[in-house]
Protein backbone atom coordinates (compact mmCIF):
# COMPACT_ATOMS: atom_id res chain seq x y z
CA UNK A 1 0.00 0.00 0.00
CA UNK A 2 1.16 3.63 -0.40
CA UNK A 3 0.19 5.58 1.77
CA UNK A 4 -0.48 9.64 1.76
CA UNK A 5 -0.42 10.85 5.08
CA UNK A 6 -1.33 14.50 6.91
CA UNK A 7 1.08 15.59 9.52
CA UNK A 8 -0.93 18.36 10.62
CA UNK A 9 0.31 21.66 11.53
CA UNK A 10 2.76 21.86 14.58
CA UNK A 11 5.15 18.50 15.97
CA UNK A 12 5.06 14.98 15.60
CA UNK A 13 2.27 14.13 18.20
CA UNK A 14 -0.17 15.59 15.30
CA UNK A 15 -0.35 12.77 13.42
CA UNK A 16 -3.56 10.80 13.60
CA UNK A 17 -3.67 7.24 15.59
CA UNK A 18 -4.47 6.03 11.77
CA UNK A 19 -1.28 7.46 10.34
CA UNK A 20 0.73 6.22 12.98
CA UNK A 21 -0.18 3.06 12.83
CA UNK A 22 0.41 3.09 9.30
CA UNK A 23 3.88 4.58 9.30
CA UNK A 24 4.89 1.94 11.92
CA UNK A 25 3.72 -0.77 9.25
CA UNK A 26 5.84 1.19 6.88
CA UNK A 27 8.85 -0.08 5.08
CA UNK A 28 10.57 3.09 3.72
CA UNK A 29 8.98 6.89 4.96
CA UNK A 30 9.60 9.91 2.90
CA UNK A 31 8.89 12.99 4.59
CA UNK A 32 8.00 15.82 1.75
CA UNK A 33 10.00 18.30 2.74
CA UNK A 34 9.49 21.92 0.23
CA UNK A 35 5.77 22.92 0.30
CA UNK A 36 5.12 23.26 4.35
CA UNK A 37 7.57 22.45 7.36
CA UNK A 38 6.64 21.33 10.80
CA UNK A 39 8.17 22.93 14.30
CA UNK A 40 10.29 19.68 14.97
CA UNK A 41 13.17 18.36 12.98
CA UNK A 42 13.25 14.88 10.89
CA UNK A 43 15.09 13.42 14.26
CA UNK A 44 12.07 14.46 16.68
CA UNK A 45 10.18 12.41 13.76
CA UNK A 46 12.18 9.40 13.54
CA UNK A 47 12.10 8.97 17.50
CA UNK A 48 8.45 9.02 18.08
CA UNK A 49 7.98 6.60 14.76
CA UNK A 50 11.06 4.53 15.64
CA UNK A 51 11.91 4.53 12.17
CA UNK A 52 14.07 6.12 9.51
CA UNK A 53 12.55 9.29 8.04
CA UNK A 54 13.84 10.44 3.99
CA UNK A 55 14.02 13.74 2.78
CA UNK A 56 11.87 13.81 -0.58
CA UNK A 57 13.16 16.85 -2.10
CA UNK A 58 11.22 18.32 -5.19
CA UNK A 59 13.66 17.20 -7.51
CA UNK A 60 13.18 13.87 -6.08
CA UNK A 61 9.26 13.91 -5.65
CA UNK A 62 9.22 15.20 -9.91
CA UNK A 63 12.50 13.34 -11.07
CA UNK A 64 12.45 10.12 -8.84
CA UNK A 65 8.84 9.10 -7.99
CA UNK A 66 9.16 5.62 -9.44
CA UNK A 67 12.04 5.34 -6.89
CA UNK A 68 9.40 6.69 -4.23
CA UNK A 69 6.78 4.49 -5.04
CA UNK A 70 9.20 0.97 -5.54
CA UNK A 71 7.92 -2.01 -3.94
CA UNK A 72 4.31 -0.43 -2.53
CA UNK A 73 2.21 -3.19 -4.27
CA UNK A 74 4.00 -5.67 -1.76
CA UNK A 75 5.12 -3.68 0.92
CA UNK A 76 4.16 -0.76 2.96
CA UNK A 77 5.59 2.54 1.85
CA UNK A 78 4.23 6.41 3.74
CA UNK A 79 4.63 9.67 1.92
CA UNK A 80 4.63 12.36 4.65
CA UNK A 81 3.07 15.64 3.98
CA UNK A 82 2.54 18.59 6.44
CA UNK A 83 -0.99 19.84 6.84
CA UNK A 84 -3.01 18.02 5.05
CA UNK A 85 -1.65 16.12 1.85
CA UNK A 86 -4.02 17.38 -0.14
CA UNK A 87 -4.78 20.57 1.30
CA UNK A 88 -3.37 23.41 -0.74
CA UNK A 89 -0.61 21.23 -2.20
CA UNK A 90 -0.87 19.02 -4.96
CA UNK A 91 0.18 15.45 -4.78
CA UNK A 92 -2.58 14.18 -6.69
CA UNK A 93 0.07 13.56 -9.10
CA UNK A 94 1.71 10.86 -7.19
CA UNK A 95 -1.03 9.01 -6.19
CA UNK A 96 -2.16 8.98 -10.21
CA UNK A 97 1.24 7.44 -11.00
CA UNK A 98 0.73 4.98 -8.60
CA UNK A 99 -2.71 3.92 -9.70
CA UNK A 100 -1.77 3.51 -13.13
CA UNK A 101 1.42 1.23 -11.91
CA UNK A 102 -2.29 -1.18 -9.96
CA UNK A 103 -0.39 -0.10 -6.70
CA UNK A 104 -3.35 0.51 -3.88
CA UNK A 105 -3.09 3.97 -2.38
CA UNK A 106 -4.78 5.28 0.67
CA UNK A 107 -4.64 8.78 1.99
CA UNK A 108 -4.66 9.42 5.33
CA UNK A 109 -6.08 12.95 6.15
CA UNK A 110 -4.85 15.87 8.65
CA UNK A 111 -5.58 19.56 9.80
CA UNK A 112 -4.87 21.75 7.32
CA UNK A 113 -3.69 25.89 6.74
CA UNK A 114 -6.95 25.95 4.96
CA UNK A 115 -9.13 24.91 7.81
CA UNK A 116 -6.99 26.14 10.77
CA UNK A 117 -7.36 29.64 9.74
CA UNK A 118 -11.02 29.33 11.11
CA UNK A 119 -8.51 30.43 14.27
CA UNK A 120 -8.48 33.97 12.94
CA UNK A 121 -12.76 33.74 14.13
CA UNK A 122 -13.47 34.54 10.30
CA UNK A 123 -16.10 31.69 8.65
CA UNK A 124 -14.38 29.75 6.33
CA UNK A 125 -17.55 29.31 3.72
CA UNK A 126 -16.95 33.50 3.64
CA UNK A 127 -14.09 33.23 2.33
CA UNK A 128 -13.25 33.15 -1.59
CA UNK A 129 -9.91 32.10 -4.14
CA UNK A 130 -6.66 31.38 -1.84
CA UNK A 131 -4.05 33.20 -3.37
CA UNK A 132 -0.03 32.25 -2.91
CA UNK A 133 2.54 35.70 -2.61
CA UNK A 134 5.97 35.00 -4.06
CA UNK A 135 8.85 37.00 -3.31
CA UNK A 136 9.64 40.03 -5.35
CA UNK A 137 13.01 40.60 -6.55
CA UNK A 138 13.87 44.27 -8.15
CA UNK A 139 13.38 42.93 -11.67
CA UNK A 140 10.49 40.31 -11.16
CA UNK A 141 7.53 40.66 -9.40
CA UNK A 142 4.47 38.89 -10.91
CA UNK A 143 1.13 40.50 -10.00
CA UNK A 144 -1.40 37.78 -11.16
CA UNK A 145 -2.93 37.20 -7.91
CA UNK A 146 -3.88 40.67 -7.50
CA UNK A 147 -7.03 39.95 -9.92
CA UNK A 148 -8.23 37.42 -7.87
CA UNK A 149 -7.74 39.24 -4.98
CA UNK A 150 -10.54 42.27 -6.64
CA UNK A 151 -12.45 39.35 -7.32
CA UNK A 152 -12.62 38.65 -4.25
CA UNK A 153 -13.16 41.95 -2.69
CA UNK A 154 -15.89 42.96 -5.72
CA UNK A 155 -17.91 40.26 -3.97
CA UNK A 156 -17.25 40.76 -0.32
CA UNK A 157 -15.41 37.41 0.43
CA UNK A 158 -12.68 37.18 2.49
CA UNK A 159 -8.74 36.02 1.01
CA UNK A 160 -6.42 33.33 2.03
CA UNK A 161 -2.71 34.69 1.03
CA UNK A 162 0.14 31.88 1.50
CA UNK A 163 3.19 32.84 1.61
CA UNK A 164 6.03 31.44 -0.50
CA UNK A 165 8.72 28.90 0.99
CA UNK A 166 11.76 29.01 -0.31
CA UNK A 167 14.18 25.37 0.15
CA UNK A 168 17.28 24.14 -1.41
CA UNK A 169 17.45 27.64 -3.85
CA UNK A 170 20.95 28.07 -5.84
CA UNK A 171 22.38 31.28 -6.10
CA UNK A 172 22.67 32.81 -9.65
CA UNK A 173 26.59 32.12 -9.51
CA UNK A 174 26.15 28.98 -8.39
CA UNK A 175 23.90 27.65 -10.43
CA UNK A 176 25.80 29.13 -13.18
CA UNK A 177 28.64 27.03 -12.00
CA UNK A 178 27.03 23.99 -12.13
CA UNK A 179 27.67 23.68 -8.00
CA UNK A 180 25.02 22.34 -6.21
CA UNK A 181 25.55 24.65 -3.15
CA UNK A 182 22.31 25.49 -1.58
CA UNK A 183 21.24 28.76 0.08
CA UNK A 184 19.54 29.22 3.51
CA UNK A 185 15.54 28.28 3.63
CA UNK A 186 13.92 30.87 3.19
CA UNK A 187 9.88 31.57 4.42
CA UNK A 188 8.18 34.63 3.62
CA UNK A 189 7.28 36.97 7.09
CA UNK A 190 4.18 38.89 6.83
CA UNK A 191 5.90 42.89 7.22
CA UNK A 192 7.51 41.65 3.17
CA UNK A 193 3.70 40.39 2.39
CA UNK A 194 2.16 43.25 3.00
CA UNK A 195 4.84 46.20 1.68
CA UNK A 196 4.59 43.73 -1.37
CA UNK A 197 0.83 43.63 -1.47
CA UNK A 198 1.10 47.25 -1.04
CA UNK A 199 3.61 48.10 -3.46
CA UNK A 200 1.47 46.04 -5.72
CA UNK A 201 -1.80 48.41 -4.80
CA UNK A 202 0.50 51.42 -5.48
CA UNK A 203 1.44 50.66 -8.84
CA UNK A 204 -2.15 49.36 -10.16
CA UNK A 205 -3.81 52.26 -8.14
CA UNK A 206 -1.41 55.50 -8.62
CA UNK A 207 -2.06 58.06 -5.66
CA UNK A 208 -1.47 60.79 -8.03
CA UNK A 209 -3.38 59.90 -11.68
CA UNK A 210 -1.58 62.53 -13.43
CA UNK A 211 1.75 60.62 -13.32
CA UNK A 212 0.53 57.84 -15.39
CA UNK A 213 -1.05 60.68 -17.90
CA UNK A 214 -0.06 61.17 -21.63
CA UNK A 215 0.23 64.26 -22.85
CA UNK A 216 -0.77 63.46 -26.28
CA UNK A 217 -4.54 65.23 -26.20
CA UNK A 218 -6.07 61.82 -26.18
CA UNK A 219 -8.89 62.09 -23.72
CA UNK A 220 -8.06 60.45 -20.31
CA UNK A 221 -9.48 57.31 -18.79
CA UNK A 222 -10.80 57.87 -15.47
CA UNK A 223 -8.32 55.80 -12.85
CA UNK A 224 -10.50 52.89 -11.05
CA UNK A 225 -10.57 53.41 -7.73
CA UNK A 226 -8.77 51.07 -5.58
CA UNK A 227 -10.46 48.05 -3.93
CA UNK A 228 -7.52 47.44 -1.22
CA UNK A 229 -7.35 51.10 -0.05
CA UNK A 230 -4.34 50.55 3.08
CA UNK A 231 -5.93 52.73 5.23
CA UNK A 232 -9.59 51.29 5.02
CA UNK A 233 -9.07 47.43 4.44
CA UNK A 234 -8.91 44.90 6.95
CA UNK A 235 -6.23 42.01 7.37
CA UNK A 236 -5.20 39.72 10.06
CA UNK A 237 -1.86 37.70 9.96
CA UNK A 238 -1.72 34.06 11.28
CA UNK A 239 1.79 32.90 12.29
CA UNK A 240 2.67 29.32 13.08
CA UNK A 241 -1.34 28.46 13.47
CA UNK A 242 -1.59 25.19 15.65
CA UNK A 243 1.59 25.92 17.46
CA UNK A 244 2.38 26.50 21.02
CA UNK A 245 3.38 30.08 19.79
CA UNK A 246 0.53 30.34 17.80
CA UNK A 247 -0.34 34.15 17.07
CA UNK A 248 -2.76 36.25 15.39
CA UNK A 249 -2.67 40.40 15.14
CA UNK A 250 -5.62 42.23 12.83
CA UNK A 251 -5.79 45.79 11.88
CA UNK A 252 -5.83 47.89 8.58
CA UNK A 253 -3.34 46.94 5.94
CA UNK A 254 -1.84 50.52 6.43
CA UNK A 255 -1.12 49.55 10.80
CA UNK A 256 -0.29 45.80 10.01
CA UNK A 257 2.67 47.10 7.21
CA UNK A 258 4.40 49.61 9.84
CA UNK A 259 5.08 46.08 12.43
CA UNK A 260 8.41 44.60 12.08
CA UNK A 261 9.73 41.07 11.13
CA UNK A 262 10.12 40.46 14.46
CA UNK A 263 6.59 41.19 15.26
CA UNK A 264 5.29 38.43 13.69
CA UNK A 265 8.57 35.72 14.87
CA UNK A 266 9.37 33.01 13.74
CA UNK A 267 7.50 31.01 10.72
CA UNK A 268 5.01 29.57 9.22
CA UNK A 269 3.14 33.00 8.29
CA UNK A 270 0.00 33.20 6.22
CA UNK A 271 -2.15 36.53 5.30
CA UNK A 272 -6.25 36.90 5.34
CA UNK A 273 -7.76 40.22 3.82
CA UNK A 274 -10.74 40.65 4.95
CA UNK A 275 -14.12 41.15 2.72
CA UNK A 276 -16.80 43.35 3.03
CA UNK A 277 -19.04 40.51 4.00
CA UNK A 278 -17.53 41.27 7.62
CA UNK A 279 -20.37 39.41 9.94
CA UNK A 280 -20.19 41.16 13.60
CA UNK A 281 -19.04 37.89 15.34
CA UNK A 282 -16.27 37.70 12.93
CA UNK A 283 -15.54 41.11 14.13
CA UNK A 284 -16.07 41.11 17.61
CA UNK A 285 -13.55 37.83 17.53
CA UNK A 286 -11.02 38.95 15.39
CA UNK A 287 -10.59 42.40 16.98
CA UNK A 288 -9.38 40.08 20.09
CA UNK A 289 -5.52 40.75 18.60
CA UNK A 290 -6.04 43.78 17.19
CA UNK A 291 -2.61 45.78 16.79
CA UNK A 292 -3.49 49.01 19.37
CA UNK A 293 -6.29 47.29 21.19
CA UNK A 294 -9.58 49.07 21.65
CA UNK A 295 -8.62 51.90 19.83
CA UNK A 296 -6.88 50.26 17.19
CA UNK A 297 -7.83 50.86 12.97
CA UNK A 298 -9.49 47.73 13.53
CA UNK A 299 -12.25 48.81 15.24
CA UNK A 300 -12.83 52.45 13.70
CA UNK A 301 -12.42 50.68 10.00
CA UNK A 302 -14.57 48.08 10.90
CA UNK A 303 -17.89 50.30 12.24
CA UNK A 304 -17.16 53.23 9.70
CA UNK A 305 -16.08 51.69 6.29
CA UNK A 306 -17.95 47.97 6.68
CA UNK A 307 -20.26 48.92 8.26
CA UNK A 308 -20.41 46.44 11.17
CA UNK A 309 -21.58 47.14 14.27
CA UNK A 310 -19.89 44.98 17.50
CA UNK A 311 -21.40 42.27 19.31
CA UNK A 312 -22.17 42.54 22.67
CA UNK A 313 -22.04 39.72 25.48
C1 LIG B 1 1.60 25.12 0.07
S1 LIG B 1 0.82 25.41 1.59
C2 LIG B 1 0.82 23.77 2.20
C3 LIG B 1 -0.30 23.54 3.07
C4 LIG B 1 -0.33 22.22 3.81
N1 LIG B 1 -0.35 21.05 2.99
C5 LIG B 1 -1.59 22.31 4.64
O1 LIG B 1 -2.53 21.55 4.36
O2 LIG B 1 -1.62 23.14 5.56
C6 LIG B 1 2.08 26.12 2.57
C7 LIG B 1 1.75 27.51 3.03
O3 LIG B 1 0.66 27.45 3.95
C8 LIG B 1 0.85 28.42 4.98
N2 LIG B 1 0.95 27.70 6.26
C9 LIG B 1 1.14 26.38 6.43
N3 LIG B 1 1.16 26.08 7.75
C10 LIG B 1 0.96 27.24 8.41
C11 LIG B 1 0.86 27.59 9.79
N4 LIG B 1 0.97 26.67 10.74
N5 LIG B 1 0.62 28.90 10.11
C12 LIG B 1 0.50 29.84 9.15
N6 LIG B 1 0.59 29.56 7.84
C13 LIG B 1 0.81 28.29 7.47
C14 LIG B 1 2.14 29.19 4.67
O4 LIG B 1 1.80 30.37 3.98
C15 LIG B 1 2.87 28.20 3.80
O5 LIG B 1 3.78 28.83 2.93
Amino acid sequence: MFYVIGLGLSDEKDITVKGLEAVKRCERVYLESYTSILMVDKERLEAFYEKEVIIATREMVELEADEILRDSDKVDIAFLVVGDPLGATTHTDLLLRARSLQIPTQVIHNASILTALGSTGLQMYNFGQTLSLVFYTETWRPDSWFERLEENLRIGVHTLVLLDIKVREQSEENMARGRLIYEPPRYMNPHQAFSQILLTESLRHPKDPSSSSSDDGEPQIEPKPSLLPPSETLAISLSRIGTPTQKLISGTLEELAQLSEEEFGDPLHSVVIVGKKLHPLEFEYAGRFAVGGEQGGWWKVGKEVYGVERETF
